[in-house]
């Protein structure tokens, strides 16, 4: 199976469930790995037979950066919707990360997969 990955992009967004994580904008970090046929692109040398990485991190960047979840699960959940329906993509893993959350741990978050690979 063949990858498109984004690696450490960083979000500043509104996410937690305290009274003080409403009021502030925290970083988060995505890790993201997407199923794709990177046969046709490399064969073609054409950016419109790619899945194209740049113009999946803008459109995160944008909902993220408008979004206000309380869990990391459900601003996790809401963007491999978005991947896979906005872009096609037919398996997706997304490793969300909230640096400096928790004393003690350099991050903490989570890790999803969702779909199925179709090549
Ligand atoms: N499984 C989760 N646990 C916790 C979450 C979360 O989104 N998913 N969120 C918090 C707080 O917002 C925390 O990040 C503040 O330090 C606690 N646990």
């Amino acid at each position: 199976m063949d990858i498109v990955f984004i690696e450490d992009l960083r979000i500043d967004t509104v996410i937690g469930i305290y009274d003080w994580e409403r009021r502030v904008r925290q970083t988060l970090s995505f890790d993201i790995e997407m199923a794709f046929d990177n046969t046709r692109p490399a064969a073609s040398d054409n950016i419109a037979d790619t899945l194209n990485y740049k113009d999946v991190s803008k459109r995160l960047i944008d909902y993220v950066g408008a979004s206000s979840f309380g869990l990391v699960e459900t601003l996790a959940e809401r963007c491999v919707a978005i991947i896979r329906e906005e872009f096609g993509v037919s398996w997706v893993r997304l490793k969300l990360s909230k640096p400096g959350a928790v004393r003690g741990a350099k991050a903490v978050g989570v890790r999803i997969e969702r779909g199925t690979p179709t090549h």
